[in-house]
């Protein structure tokens, strides 16, 4: 009887949260490293259903960056990084093409429809939301087919929440003549969470949020301005897959979007954790 009442309190405790946040979007970004981690994975959309359930808007945009590197190598091309983003020739794009669009974004939906929830795959093989051009490298690097977002279809993204449907999308944009680019998963979460006015933005990643030492995760940093981050990019402690991670936060935060959050994936319930509890889990940007 006594767990069934803690049970009971639980709900209780939770309801404040969610009148707090009943209505209002919250964008999760799914990190590739994530997606590899069956167990943390089921988890997580678990608690995407969860927030759907009790009134939240959660959106998802998900990359596959390690998964897109093992199907290049198993093509035979090496995969190359500048700055975090992936050098992508035209090989490289199918092989980006038919990871997100082809595998990732059909199996994450069709999970989060075996586990209950309804949700819909919204990639250029379907509906493409995300308008967007070649990335122009302000250091001067061609990229290849590396794409930005120009543009949000937020029209679709918002029905879907109208009738109860979670929105999984991947990080890949189209021109107006339909030409595909790989765009950064972070950045594309950064698109979608400004153009709908996102209440939060969370980045799930395979570490526990922004560490002075990279290597050690005592070192994490809970709360951190930007122009602490700005310092840490210029020091060389944010590094590779985390400069494009802290850059779209400290965009998203610089256009309205009230709080974001890098958070461990890989920790049972972490998303339920950082919005229905008071201290929240791993590093928050803020202004
Ligand atoms: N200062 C730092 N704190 C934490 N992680 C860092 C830091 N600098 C670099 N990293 C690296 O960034 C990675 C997260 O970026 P990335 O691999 O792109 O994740 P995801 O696939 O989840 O987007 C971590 O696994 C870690 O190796
Ligand atoms: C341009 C660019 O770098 N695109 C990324 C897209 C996937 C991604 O960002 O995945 P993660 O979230 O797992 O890092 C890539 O090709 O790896």
């Amino acid at each position: 009887m006594d767990q069934a009442i803690a049970k009971a309190d639980t709900l209780i405790e939770a309801m404040g949260w969610i009148r707090r946040f009943r209505g209002k979007t919250t964008v999760i970004k799914l990190g590739g490293s994530l997606l590899e981690n069956r167990e943390a994975l089921q988890h997580l959309l678990l608690d995407v259903i969860f927030m759907e359930t009790v009134g939240l808007r959660p959106v998802v945009v998900h990359g596959g960056g390690k998964a897109i590197t093992e199907a290049m190598a198993k093509a035979g091309i090496e995969a190359h990084f500048i700055r975090g983003r992936r050098v992508t020739d035209e090989a490289s794009l199918k092989v980006v093409e038919q990871v997100l669009a082809g595998e990732l974004n059909v199996e994450l939906t069709e999970m989060m429809e075996r586990f209950g929830g309804r949700a819909i795959n919204l990639s250029p093989r379907t509906t493409c939301v995300l308008k967007g051009k070649k990335l122009i490298d302000p250091e001067g690097d061609d990229l290849g087919f590396v794409g930005e977002v120009t543009e949000v279809d937020r029209d679709v993204i918002e029905g879907l929440a109208y009738t109860d449907q979670v929105a999984v999308i991947p990080s890949l944009c189209e021109d107006d003549n339909g030409q595909l680019y790989n765009v950064n998963a972070d950045t594309a979460a950064m698109a979608v969470a400004q153009s709908l006015g996102a209440d939060k933005l969370v980045f799930l990643s395979d570490v526990n949020g922004v560490r002075r030492d990279p290597s050690d995760p005592d070192t994490i940093i809970p709360a951190l301005s930007s122009e602490e981050a700005r310092q840490l990019i210029r020091d060389g402690v944010i590094q590779s897959g985390m400069i494009p991670k802290v850059e779209a936060c400290l965009e998203t935060l610089g256009r309205g979007v009230q709080k974001v959050h890098i958070i461990d994936g890989r920790l049972r319930h972490s998303l339920l954790l950082e919005i229905f509890t008071t201290d929240g889990v791993g590093t928050e940007i803020h202004q």
